[in-house]
């Protein structure tokens, strides 16, 4: 493989955040709000993305760099690049072939797609889109466990690679954007895993202010709406989630532990892998091993969750010192860019998901779109491996890194 420079194949895009200005105009404000908001103010969002402007990367000169080899591997596949696309909800809401559209493009490109358990399109068809390029399902465990083993079983059954469990949504983040737009799923868009589920008559997410939506319940003056507590905790009686299954009545388990939860999946789930995703501290790490998971996911959910969180490439350090490469490690968060992947890897990660830049992507121009979402980040990071001398991905080191301090000093990891 070269690492000549590669024609960019739409010169109105040239970055990601080029990407990102484009989407916006083609979105409507409620799902430009929903794929681009933070929770509360949006401090953890936005330092997902400067935590990686306090790296500065040592560049090694006079090697021969004429043959790059980005590809990792990864579930069991050669990938392209060292990261994937991050598993993201309901992607018909930025055009109408959703999921399939990203499946193709990650297809044709060779690199990994997550699929969010509540994907607009069933696990199947993305699947058969997909063809032989890996897939992972996420998961959001229910309280329901039989809704969580169907989907397991046909996860398994369609060929999934790994589930991968999304552990930091005991409830979901408060998200003010979607609050106040009363975010729903458009009736002609389904959650279409579970659209066969008999609960599930009508397929598409209540009202937002609804009394099973948890924030619903906090902004309705309503007193018909208290009727219902499904899915919260009054004094000591708790009741599960019943009725159709939406993301905000469903998705949020706060009953999850790490006892009930992961010796459990891994039962179910075998032979398909099973990764947490949603770790942010070495304590937790070390407890995911100790369950013997296959892999861990450094995440804050692109700072839609606990606002306030450390940026994850912060969080990403002590994870990786604690794990000490008893299992992988994955981040996501803020990835925009080449340079960031490497940052990302030099720091120890063994591999990156990036959420909202394939949402752009599917906005800007469908599959075509994603397919320019990957291009961008797979050539950016070409020429920057080129560009620090550095022909593997198995040399990136924190060799090739400074910290920049508050001082303007730099000092060596
Ligand atoms: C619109 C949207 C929907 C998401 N849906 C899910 C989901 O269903 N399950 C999940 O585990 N994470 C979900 N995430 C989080 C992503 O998997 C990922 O952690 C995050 O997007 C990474 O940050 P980035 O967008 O800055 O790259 C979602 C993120 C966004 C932006
Ligand atoms: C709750 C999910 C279905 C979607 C999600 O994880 C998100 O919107 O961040």
């Amino acid at each position: 493989m070269t690492s000549s420079q590669t024609t960019p194949h739409d010169l109105n895009c040239l970055t990601i955040r080029e990407l990102e200005l484009l989407a916006r105009d083609r979105m409507d404000k409620q799902t430009r709000d929903y794929y681009n908001e933070g929770a509360d103010d949006g401090s953890t969002l936005a330092e997902n993305q400067a935590a990686f402007t306090k790296y500065r990367i040592r560049p090694r000169v006079l090697r021969d760099v004429s043959i790059i080899d980005t590809t990792v591997n990864v579930l069991g596949q050669r990938n392209a690049s060292p990261f994937g696309i991050a598993p993201t909800a309901m992607q018909r809401l930025a055009h109408s072939d959703g999921e399939i559209a990203t499946a193709r493009a990650c297809a044709k490109a060779g690199i990994i797609m997550g699929l969010s358990s509540f994907s607009t399109s069933t696990l199947e068809d993305v699947k058969q889109a997909s063809g032989e390029n890996a897939n992972a399902l996420q998961l959001y465990l229910f309280e329901e466990k039989n809704h969580s083993i169907k989907l397991i079983n046909r996860a398994k059954k369609a060929g999934y690679k790994a589930v991968l469990l999304t552990v930091d949504t005991p409830y979901l983040g408060r998200r003010n954007l979607e609050i106040r737009n009363q975010f729903k799923l458009p009736a002609h868009l389904k959650i279409a895993n579970f659209a066969d589920n008999p609960d599930d008559k009508e397929g598409s997410e209540p009202d937002a202010v609804d009394p099973e939506h948890p924030l619903g319940q906090q902004i309705s003056n309503d007193s018909q709406h208290k009727k219902s507590e499904a899915g919260y905790r009054e004094g000591d009686k708790r009741v599960a989630p019943t009725g159709p299954i939406t993301f905000h009545t469903h998705a949020p388990n706060p009953t999850l532990s790490w006892e009930d939860s992961i010796p459990w999946l891994k039962k179910v789930a075998h032979p398909m892998q099973v990764w947490v995703k949603g770790i942010a501290t070495s304590e937790d790490a070390l407890l995911a091993l100790h369950h013997n998971v296959d892999g861990i996911i450094v995440s804050n959910h692109g700072g839609r969750q606990l606002n306030g969180a450390l940026a994850t490439l912060d969080a990403l350090p002590d994870v990786v010192e604690a794990v000490r490469g008893r299992c992988p490690v994955h981040v996501d968060g803020g990835i925009r860019h080449g340079t960031d992947i490497f940052k990302a890897l030099a720091l120890g990660a063994d591999f990156v998901w990036v959420g909202r830049p394939a949402l752009w992507g599917l906005a800007y121009k469908g599959e075509e779109g994603v397919a320019l979402a990957l291009k961008l980040l797979m050539d950016e990071f070409r020429l920057c491996m080129s560009l620090a001398g550095v022909t593997k991905v198995s040399e990136i080191t924190k060799d090739y890194l400074v910290r920049m301090n508050s001082d303007g000093f730099v000092s060596k990891l």
